[in-house]
């Protein structure tokens, strides 16, 4: 099939280069000129393991970008993946992806052939009916639902296994609320399905919206509730990871997504969560248990400050931050807990030294006045203490070095630091 993808961002070009890969004719769409030249040369903007050899292998070929968006008067579907970011109140912002929509029926607007406009980005319920429609018929000069429809295919991929999370899914979602929407999504799909065999959902284009802001929310309700379990093991003297370990064996519970510790962060958990309340709120429902994951998640790192307080006399004290990334495997910082933890540190009064295999360039936007040290040696070395904030491997390799310190202090967020003599070592929920 010929696909269009609107938006070349983390996802867009995940799909646009995975498409391609299963068969499909892929035209990639962003309104940024330098992303779109790369793509061509078969570059990616963005580091997923990966993705540079699917663009090698299809750029140029069966992959094409442009800031054209004529370009899908060629195909048969187009998916938009634009971001959807917060607004100040944590509602959804759908301005970006409101105007990608118009275009994409500006761009079909007097055509013949019909088209499927299938929304990616993730949209509270009922914006694809009530502002991403209207955009697009806005644009098209026609109604949807005769030429042009619209489908809903929310998308799970993580960060830093983009290429394989998408390639190789638990499940794929179609949302439409026609057969022939339905049809045409699956055509899309089928390749995947017969490679991967994923369970695959039919849903309304309702469902589909709602059903990845229930992934996200469960998945960050289930963190901040082993956080909150980890928060009381602590005060019992009990190990929060031997009780995961032994609930997560309940196949009702399952063993992932229960790592305790300072809890998270990224690009997507605080917006939807955020998104997905302001939306309850709007409907004149109180969320009251999403409220509270959230609310448990701002308090881990404050947390980890008060521990590291009863050890360190913060005001003037040097004290290393390991991690700065919002998990492993990025230099993604967005709502990493190591914003919190560094504003902490400095409203205290101590001086931060911090240390990131990769992500000291975007967290020097953040903070550009604090140190960034060469290796997480140079950081602890002379450190009055220590927060450990990502789960970095590295981090586990660490044992000499501790012996550098002035005062050997850590306090683990991420159960990464094994404990070892000499060291004072306090983790977050252990
Ligand atoms: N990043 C992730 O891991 C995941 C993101 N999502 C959702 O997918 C959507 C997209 O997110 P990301 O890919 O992370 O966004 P992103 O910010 O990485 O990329 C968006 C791209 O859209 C381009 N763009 C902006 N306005 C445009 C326009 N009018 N026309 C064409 N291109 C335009 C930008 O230049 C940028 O390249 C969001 O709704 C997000 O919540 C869903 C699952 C995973
Ligand atoms: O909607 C999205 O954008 C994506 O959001 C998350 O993916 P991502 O944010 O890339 O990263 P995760 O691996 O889910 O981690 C999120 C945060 O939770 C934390 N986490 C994760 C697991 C755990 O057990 N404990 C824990 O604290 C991580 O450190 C990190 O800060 C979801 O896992 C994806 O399915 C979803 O598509």
């Amino acid at each position: 099939m010929n696909i269009a993808v609107v938006g070349s961002g983390y996802v867009g070009t995940t799909i646009a280069a995975c498409f391609a890969d299963l068969g499909h004719r892929v035209t990639a769409i962003d309104i940024d000129e330098g992303i779109v030249e790369r793509l061509n040369r078969g570059e990616a903007s963005i580091h997923e393991p990966g993705l540079d050899d699917l663009l090698e292998a299809h750029a140029g070929d069966r992959l094409r970008a442009t800031t054209d968006y004529g370009a899908i008067r060629d195909c048969e579907a187009t998916f938009l993946a634009l971001p959807t970011p917060s607004r100040e109140d944590g509602s959804i912002d759908a301005s970006i992806i409101e105007a990608g929509a118009r275009s994409v029926g500006e761009a079909l607007a007097g055509e013949e052939g019909d088209h499927l406009v299938v929304v990616k980005s993730t949209v509270v319920p009922s914006t694809t009916e009530g502002t991403l429609i209207p955009a697009i018929e806005a644009g098209a000069g026609e109604a949807v639902g005769e030429r042009i429809r619209v489908g809903m295919n929310p998308e799970f991929l993580r960060e830093g296994s983009a290429v394989t999370d998408f390639l190789e899914p638990d499940k794929v979602v179609l949302g439409a609320d026609d057969d022939w929407g339905r049809e045409r999504l699956f055509e899309v799909f089928a390749p995947l399905i017969e490679r991967a065999e994923p369970a695959v959902v039919e849903a309304t284009v309702r469902e589909a919206e709602m059903i990845k802001y229930a992934n996200n929310a469960f998945l960050a309700t289930k963190i901040s509730l082993i956080n909150e379990l980890g928060n009381i093991c602590k005060e019992f003297g009990i190990d929060a990871y031997r009780v995961a370990d032994a609930i997560g064996l309940d196949d009702r519970i399952g063993e992932q997504f229960l790592r305790s510790g300072v809890g998270w962060g990224g690009s997507c958990f605080p917006k939807d969560v955020d998104a997905l309340r302001a939306a309850a709120r709007e409907a004149g429902y109180e969320p009251e248990l999403l409220d509270a994951t959230v609310a448990v998640n701002d308090r881990q790192p404050e947390r980890m400050l008060a521990l590291l307080a009863e050890h360190a006399d913060l005001p003037g004290a040097r004290i290393a931050v390991l991690g700065l990334a919002f998990k492993p495997g990025t230099d993604d910082v967005r709502n990493s807990r190591a914003i919190p933890a560094i504003e902490g540190l400095t409203e205290r009064g101590a001086e931060v030294v911090a240390y990131d295999p990769v992500a000291h360039e975007t967290m020097r936007e953040h903070f550009p006045d604090i140190e960034y040290a060469a290796s997480a040696a140079a950081a602890l070395s002379g450190a009055d203490g220590a927060l450990v904030m990502t789960d970095w491997d590295e981090f586990a390799a660490l044992d000499d070095e501790f012996e550098d310190m002035a005062t050997p202090v850590v306090i683990d967020g991420r159960r990464v630091v094994e404990h070892r003599e000499g060291l004072v070592y306090e983790g977050l929920t252990w």
